[in-house]
């Protein structure tokens, strides 16, 4: 699908000041995916839709995520982890976007995940880093970004779990567990 295209098809999906953050989102996509050797056209339509459920009725997620036998433990947690999946789902039903790699990166862009693909991270990365995101910390991680993928995801990673540890909030394992499986993996250069 082309780039205008998607665009029109997100936009109506999303406020103003979202949509501004998709285009940084895309836009940082697509040099990570040049930096790093992923495929760029991926890159750019993941990230055009990797926010398209965030403004879904939390009912209307909720029922998605039961009637179409997703993970069941996102319901006691945040429910802002559930326009991922759910936006995965919505994307594939409502856009026709058939590719595993791309609505994998939609699915995993809140929470992460073991064993997460070249695009995964990009995406993950993109959405942390893009330059309408200002909040202590991230320029540290724009800067390990132009180095390390891995550095800059664990360290974005590491920051997600102390903001909400900070707030008092319930952590979502799967994000724990991608830490741990980035840190384990982790190569020294
Ligand atoms: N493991 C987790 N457990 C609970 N909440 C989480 C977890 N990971 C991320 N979140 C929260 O989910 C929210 C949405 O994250 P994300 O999709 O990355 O950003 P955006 O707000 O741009 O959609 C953030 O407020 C973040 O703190
Ligand atoms: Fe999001």
């Amino acid at each position: 699908m082309d780039r205008n295209l998607a665009l029109l098809k997100v936009k109506g999906q999303l406020t103003e000041h979202r949509y501004t953050h998709t285009i940084g989102v895309m836009e940082t996509a697509i040099v990570l995916a040049n930096r790093y050797g992923a495929d760029e056209k991926k890159a750019e339509l993941a990230a055009i839709f990797h926010d398209y459920a965030k403004f879904r009725p939390k009912e209307e997620m909720k029922q998605i995520i039961v009637d179409e036998r997703m993970d069941d433990r996102l319901l006691q947690f945040n429910s802002e982890l559930w326009h991922a999946p759910v936006g995965a789902f919505l994307v594939q039903k409502e856009v026709q976007i058939n590719d595993a790699e791309i609505l994998n990166a939609i699915r995993y862009h809140t929470s992460g995940r073991v064993g997460m693909t070249l695009l995964e991270k990009i995406i993950y990365l993109a959405d942390y880093i893009e330059p309408g995101r200002h909040f202590p910390g991230v320029e540290e991680v724009r800067d390990l970004a132009d180095k390390s993928l891995e550095q800059a995801l664990i360290k974005s990673i590491q920051n997600t779990i102390l903001f909400l540890l900070k707030k008092d909030q319930l952590v979502f394992p799967d994000t724990v567990h991608t830490y741990n499986d980035l840190m384990i993996n982790r190569r020294i250069d």
